[in-house]
């Protein structure tokens, strides 16, 4: 079996969405995502100039000898531009080998491990009062685990609240938008926030929350002893992870379970964190960690110190991304739970796939392969359209963490 092209189509269908598309001398493609939000155009060329050429001819059920191929190969490793690029290559290689035989990929990587996929959903608003009552539409649509973000007073434009219900896009304009950031209303805020949620929904559901990098460490600390009473399921992102041992401070002050790796793209970048046990979910995704091949190797690690999975699942990773992590999850030994950010139904329509939501669980479905495709002339409706994502400034206008 032969790999004849492969083509990389960009569209639009309410946010960006980068897709390589691999066919083979057989009839049998095969689909990836190389969506990296707010620089889709770099992933592009990646593609195109550089691993394309490389590509054709080669045999695509070497998946492992292609990925160190353009791992290795690349001499320039990791990064995001070109762990992006090669997880859409493993993606496609992966669709490729299921519907060769005629198998959902999470048959190849070892079969189920569970019946469902445990998603959480976001619930957010421009106040308590919305929010609680946005967990609460949340719970009647069958969600058992739920993020909630709320706007805070004196705050302009505080992470994850949407604009309507359902679906938050953040990287809303050619040029970032400007928000601001204010810690301390943000400390007396959060806690107000949960014990309002607790107070209306009880303890049966599982809450999350995303600090979305916005803390120093001994801030971080403090939000997580607030939070430990409202048991919390994580959370996420509460300081950024340039430097892994940052978390060690907040680790010895709280037992609010951490979430962490979102924008990691190689086993490399978990390492500390996971060997140390300081955290307890690891975020990073198929689509930014080098596809199903990248996530194996990090899962396997973070089985070693009972780290559990939890990958990434905010819309700017396509339906294809879904459908991989989703075979991924029903597979993997150490899952702890999966983002669903539902996708607007122009994207859906776009990418037709088999996985489906029931009582708040998700299931890849059992089409051949990843269960999942792109109707590329409804693709090429909607074209590519620049867009970054916010920045955020304290009060006296310096550049904070968005
Ligand atoms: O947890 C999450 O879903 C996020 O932190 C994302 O919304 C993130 O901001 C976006 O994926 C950025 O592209
Ligand atoms: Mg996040």
């Amino acid at each position: 079996m032969k790999i004849t092209s492969a083509r990389v189509i960009v569209t639009s269908p309410g946010r960006n969405f980068v897709t390589l598309k691999i066919e083979t001398d057989q009839g049998i493609s095969g689909i990836g995502d190389a969506t990296l939000n707010g620089r889709e155009m770099a992933v592009v060329s990646y593609l195109e100039d550089h691993l394309v050429p490389l590509l054709l001819g080669r045999d695509p059920h070497r998946i492992e000898d292609i990925w160190q191929l353009l791992y290795r190969g690349a001499y320039w490793r990791r990064g995001p531009v070109t762990m992006s690029a090669i997880s859409a290559v493993d993606m496609a290689l992966w669709d490729i080998k299921g519907k060769v035989a005629g198998l959902p990929v999470y048959q190849l990587l070892g079969g189920a491990s569970r019946d469902g996929v445990l998603v959480y959903g976001h619930a957010n608003g421009p106040d308590i009062d919305e929010t609680i009552d946005e967990v609460g539409r949340y719970i009647e649509l069958g969600y058992r685990a739920i993020r909630v973000q709320s706007g805070i007073p004196g705050v302009k434009g505080a992470y994850g609240v949407g604009r309507g219900q359902m679906y938050y896009e953040p990287a809303d304009s050619a040029l970032p938008t400007e928000t601001r950031w204010d810690t301390a209303a943000y400390l007396n805020f959060a806690p107000k926030l949960f014990e309002k949620v607790r107070e209306t929904h009880g303890f049966d559901i599982e809450l999350l929350h995303d600090v979305h990098h916005r803390l120093t460490p001994i801030e971080a600390a403090k939000l997580g002893k607030s939070l430990e009473q409202f048991r919390l399921f994580w959370m996420e992102d509460c300081t950024p992870v340039e430097n892994p041992q940052a978390f060690r401070l907040v680790r010895k002050h709280t037992v609010t379970p951490l979430a962490v790796g979102e924008i990691f793209n190689s086993v490399h970048d978990c390492r500390e964190l996971i060997e140390n046990q300081l955290i307890d979910y690891i975020r990073a995704t198929v689509v930014h960690a080098g596809g199903i091949t990248g996530l194996k190797q990090i899962s396997s690690l973070a089985a070693l110190y009972q780290v559990r999975t939890g990958c990434h699942g905010a819309t700017d990773l396509s339906p294809v991304c879904m459908a991989a992590a989703l075979n991924f999850d029903l597979w993997v030994p150490n899952f702890g739970i999966q983002e669903y950010m539902r996708h607007t139904e122009e994207t859906n329509e776009v990418f037709p796939h088999s996985y489906s939501f029931a009582d708040g669980y998700l299931h890849p479905g059992d089409s051949p392969g990843l269960g999942v495709e792109i109707d590329e002339d409804l693709a090429a409706k909607y074209p590519y359209e620049p867009r970054q994502l916010p920045v955020a400034r304290l009060a006296d206008g310096t550049m904070w963490n968005w």
